[in-house]
């Protein structure tokens, strides 16, 4: 075998590991038992700290406005990848038609009629439009369910929207209506392979059961944790627009080992397979802190802290952390602009 093959049969053996490493699938369809920040790193070690716990079913309908968005359909495939949901229980509304019949050709997801079908059937809402769609849908999710809306959750993923602006959106139509049972999320893209994060802050009236209900179906897709509303900036710093800030690093360091000589598809493997490695080894390291952990790559004199001088010198870790200012500031301003 040459260089050449020997690279691709690693390559493949790699991606065939990260696939399906640490994600047992003996869990029949449930809403489990939520995640503490704790469990959630067990979590991502691959240690899946729900296995054990007890099983919970639901057979509540989950309805998605805008499923298929990139945030919607990464919650409504993650639920149903990771068993946590049935398929049957899922049903989805948006409005490229040609989406959501791929959607649920692919999932087994039910495509809604239209809003009004989906608001009689599901009795929690997921709200996946953009933040500047929200107006008008709860209008009319308002004047659809009517007196209805007290026996529904409303769980919006609409950056920077808050609550209060929620609430009143729900309210205008009918004053009551103020008093809906929602909760605002930020989870990110990597629910879609039960490794996201969600924060998660519940509206001045979700019950503690609508709580433990969210963190636990959202538990499924990864960590889930309440947080207070004005933290969820800070979320969208630490993992909501965090994922995007990995890949750049992956990409510039998949670059510059093709320049090394690699061929492109084994440089990209080798750099997820050493990310990957590199957040299990720290997930499973909890308490050790992060320098320590660099410390041990970094032998006296060698290549390691020769790269890593260099890193310092550009200013990476200036610019992460202000790139993730950026990131929590521009959800603030949101949050100002929608209040
Ligand atoms: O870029 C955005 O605005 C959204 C919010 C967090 C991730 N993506």
């Amino acid at each position: 075998m040459g260089l050449q093959g020997a690279f691709a049969s690693i390559s493949t053996l790699v991606s065939v590991n990260a696939a399906f490493g640490g994600k047992p699938q003996d869990y029949a369809y449930r809403v489990g038992v939520g995640q503490s920040a704790t469990q959630g790193a067990a979590a991502v070690a691959g240690v899946r700290a729900t296995a054990s716990a007890p099983r919970q079913t639901t057979n509540e309908k989950l309805g998605f406005i805008g499923g298929t968005g990139n945030m919607g359909s990464a919650i409504i495939r993650g639920l149903i990848e990771t068993q946590a949901v049935s398929p049957s229980d899922i049903l989805s509304s948006g409005r490229d038609r040609e989406k959501l019949d791929r959607l649920s050709a692919e999932t087994g997801c039910t495509v809604a009629a239209d809003l009004a079908t989906l608001c009689a059937e599901a009795s929690t809402l997921f709200l996946c439009v953009k933040p500047a769609q929200c107006e008008a849908v709860l209008d009319s999710v308002a004047a659809i369910t009517g007196g209805a809306l007290e026996t529904k959750r409303v769980i919006s993923v609409a950056a920077g929207v808050p609550i209060a602006t929620l609430e009143r959106y729900l309210g205008r139509q009918r004053p009551e209506a103020r008093h809906a049972r929602v909760l605002r999320c930020m989870p990110n893209i990597l629910v879609r392979f039960g490794h996201g994060v969600t924060g998660i802050t519940p509206g001045n009236f979700a019950s503690a059961e609508d709580v433990a209900w969210t963190e636990r179906l959202l538990g499924h897709l990864g960590v889930a944790t309440v947080v207070d509303e004005h933290l969820l900036d800070a979320v969208v710093a630490a993992a909501g627009s965090a994922p995007a800030f990995v890949f750049m690093f992956m990409e510039a360091l998949t670059d510059a080992a093709v320049r090394e000589g690699l061929p492109r598809q084994v440089a990209r493997t080798f750099v997820v397979q050493t990310m990957s490695g590199a957040a299990q080894m720290a997930a499973r390291e909890a308490k050790t802190h992060l320098g320590e952990l660099r410390n041990r790559v970094e032998s006296p004199g060698g290549t390691t802290i020769a790269g890593s001088c260099v890193l310092e010198e550009s200013g990476f870790r200036r610019a992460v952390m202000a790139a993730a200012a950026a990131a929590a500031a521009r959800s603030r301003s949101l949050g100002t602009h929608y209040t």
